[in-house]
C-alpha cells in the first residue's frame, strides 16, 4: 500500500471519531466561523513573487524537517517577510501539525492561510473555516469528481478560497470546474516521493486561465522560479526549503529579496 492510501484511511478513523467527539454545530458557534476571510488567489493574482510559505515539522518523504520553531515565530517571520499566504500542515500523524498551529498562526497574523490537510469529508471543511482558514486544498488524487464538485462547492458557500492539487493530466481533466480558484501541480508525486519541476512545466498549458496556477513541492531557488514564472504559474508554495533553516522567517525573507531583485 503507498503513503497516501495509508495516510486517507487513517484520516477517515480520525475524522469519524471526531464527529462523534464534536458535532459540527459546535464549530458553527465559533468566533471565526462567522468572520471575513482573506482571499489567497486575489493576493497571489496581484504578486510580482507569489511565495506561499509553508510550517511543516515533519513530512513523510523527510521524517524531521524542524522540530523546534514556534508557529508564531514562523508567522509573524512569514508576515515581514513578504510572502502572500501561508500553509499550515494540520496533520497530525504524518506531519506533526495540529489545528492549534492553524489557530495560533491565525492570532499573530493576517496572511491568508491555507489548511493543508487530506480532506476527504465535509466536516473538515467546516472545521477549517472555524478555526481561521482562509482557504483549504483538495487533492485530486484522493478524491472523485463528485467529491471535488461538493467540497469546492461547500468551501465557496463558506467564502474560503480552493487549491485544487494535480499531479498528472487525467487528475487535471476530471477536476477542472468553476468552483475553483487555483489549480496546483504539485511537482512531487504523493506516491513514490519522486520531485520534478518538469511536472509543472508540461501540465501547465493545460489549465485554463481563469485559475491561478500554482507549483507545489521541491522549490528549492529562485532560478527554480523563474524557471516556472514563464509558464504562466503565480503562486509557489514552498516547504521544506525555509523550514529546514534556523530562522523560516529570515529565509523567506532573504528569499523574497533576491527574487525581487532587491
Ligand atoms: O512532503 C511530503 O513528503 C508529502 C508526502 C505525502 C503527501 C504530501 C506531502 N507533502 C505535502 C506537500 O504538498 C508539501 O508539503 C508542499 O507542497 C511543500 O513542499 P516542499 O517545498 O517540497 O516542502
Amino acid at each position: 500500500m503507498n503513503i497516501l492510501d495509508k495516510i486517507v484511511i487513517d484520516k477517515r478513523k480520525e475524522v469519524n471519531l471526531k464527529k462523534e467527539l464534536i458535532p459540527i454545530k459546535a464549530y458553527e458557534q465559533l468566533p471565526y466561523f462567522g468572520m471575513k476571510t482573506r482571499s489567497l488567489s486575489e493576493k497571489l493574482r496581484a504578486s510580482q513573487t507569489g511565495v506561499i510559505a509553508e510550517f511543516k515539522r515533519k513530512s513523510p518523504s523527510k521524517s524531521i524537517i524542524n522540530d523546534t520553531a514556534l508557529v508564531e515565530d514562523v508567522a509573524i517571520g512569514y508576515e515581514n517577510a513578504g510572502v502572500c499566504g501561508m500553509s499550515i500542515l494540520t496533520d497530525e500523524i504524518y506531519f506533526g501539525g495540529s489545528m492549534d498551529d492553524l489557530m495560533i498562526a491565525r492570532e499573530n497574523c493576517e496572511l491568508p492561510l491555507l489548511r493543508k490537510e487530506f480532506i476527504i469529508d465535509e466536516y473538515q471543511i467546516i472545521e477549517a473555516k472555524a478555526i481561521g482558514a482562509d482557504a483549504i486544498l483538495l487533492i485530486a488524487a484522493i478524491l472523485t469528481k463528485a467529491e471535488i464538485k461538493q467540497f469546492s462547492e461547500l468551501a465557496k458557500s463558506l467564502n474560503l478560497d480552493v487549491l485544487l492539487e494535480v499531479h498528472n493530466e487525467d487528475e487535471l481533466h476530471k477536476s477542472i470546474m468553476p468552483s475553483l480558484d487555483m489549480l496546483g501541480i504539485n511537482n512531487r508525486n504523493l506516491k513514490t516521493f519522486e520531485v520534478s519541476l518538469d511536472i509543472s512545466k508540461q501540465l501547465s498549458a493545460l489549465i485554463p486561465n481563469d485559475f491561478v496556477k500554482v507549483s507545489e513541492s521541491g522549490i528549492s531557488s529562485v532560478n527554480a522560479i523563474k524557471e516556472l514564472q514563464p509558464y504562466g504559474y503565480k503562486g509557489f508554495l514552498i516547504g521544506e526549503n525555509f523550514m529546514k533553516t534556523d530562522n523560516p522567517g529570515a529565509s523567506a525573507a532573504q528569499f523574497i529579496k533576491d527574487l525581487a531583485g532587491l
